[in-house]
């Protein structure tokens, strides 16, 4: 049985990457192995509904939100090689005190993804990932496209806790045991180039752009249309759990940018949902795109940007993109 510490050792020999780093998601375990510890019994604490405020994002914070936001600060805050947190619960960036130039990574995180399934026991995360920033920066310098991660991934708190992680080359998966360690039980993941499962929320249908609808129709005729397959769709409502079933075993996610998204350029957030989510399903041979260019190389505007998102199986995102080049030309 490998351990998460064993493994990041001889990644680090394997891939180039410093011990510095493989410390920092070694911080970032320690934090999600406590907050699936706190999920576990969370309705017995009394630790379930709302807490009363509002993120910067407008949404109303579920209690658990905010003590997740904590956990990551309180694990981040003690790793002297982390200068900076930036996460969906905090309006601002977060700098920890540290001597100017110490301390080289960014951190940015969804602390909770998928928080209206907390009060249902359906399966919720947490999405990372680590920049290059020193302290002393200026948040404008955490403005950086998502080639720039030096590692990303998510813990998945479903019937076991999975850990996702990838430096930008592969995909290992581990899975949390009684003593809370985390084993790995997952190397090298590749996520097959053909699939037949798509999972999007139907019901903004009366939003969508002509791509995606194209894209929808052709997949609900099935065997039927030109898509020649029949197809199933899946929706939990968390991206953890949603794009973990992709990596796990195909398919492709869309939150596409639609008529009532286009002001805020998407529903969800690049920083700490698409950016991390994009450098692991290419690190497994899957395609990551806005429908119009490669996720990773949109350059953010600011720390809590949104973006459309089409993620997964290469085949299936390559059949929107040209559903997409259509619109584009048409
Ligand atoms: O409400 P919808 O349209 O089903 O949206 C679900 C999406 O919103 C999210 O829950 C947003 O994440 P948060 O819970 O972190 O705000 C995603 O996990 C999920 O894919
Ligand atoms: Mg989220
Ligand atoms: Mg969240």
């Amino acid at each position: 049985m490998t351990k998460l510490s064993d493994w990041l050792q001889t990644t680090a020999a394997r891939q180039n990457v410093t011990h510095d780093l493989t410390q920092t998601i070694a911080t970032i375990a320690a934090a999600c192995a406590e907050i699936a510890a706190i999920l576990r019994t969370a309705p017995i604490e009394g630790l379930s509904g709302l807490a009363g405020a509002t993120n910067v994002q407008g949404e109303a914070q579920k209690q658990l939100d905010v003590v997740s936001n904590d956990i990551f600060i309180k694990h981040l805050q003690q790793n002297p090689d982390i200068s900076i947190l930036v996460s969906e619960e905090l309006n601002q960036a977060l700098h920890f005190e540290r001597e100017t130039g110490a301390g080289r990574y960014a951190v940015a995180c969804d602390p909770l993804d998928g928080s209206s399934n907390l009060d249902v026991n359906v399966t919720v995360g947490s999405i990372f990932s680590v920049l290059e920033a020193p302290s002393g920066v200026r948040d404008v310098e955490l403005l950086q496209p998502g080639v720039r991660q030096l590692a990303a991934g998510y813990a998945a708190y479903g019937n076991s806790t999975s850990l996702v992680l990838t430096f930008g080359k592969s995909v290992a998966v581990f899975t949390l045991d009684a003593a809370g360690e985390f084993i790995l039980t997952k190397d090298d993941v590749t996520i097959p180039s053909a699939s037949a499962e798509y999972a999007i929320n139907a019901a903004r249908e009366r939003f969508w752009d002509a791509a995606t609808l194209a894209y929808v129709d052709e997949s609900v005729a099935g065997e039927t249309g030109p898509a020649g397959k029949r197809y199933n769709m899946r929706w939990v409502g968390s991206m953890v759990a949603d794009i973990h079933r992709i990596l796990m075993r195909g398919g492709i996610f869309l939150y596409p940018l639609d008529s009532e998204t286009l002001a805020k350029g998407g529903r969800l957030r690049l920083l700490y949902e698409a950016n991390p989510m994009a450098l692991l399903v290419e690190a497994a041979g899957g395609k990551a795109t806005t429908g119009l260019g490669r996720i990773l190389e949109v350059m953010p505007a600011n720390i809590h940007q949104r973006v459309p998102v089409i993620l997964g199986s290469a085949e299936e995102v390559e059949r929107i993109e040209r559903h997409y080049a259509v619109l584009k030309a048409g």
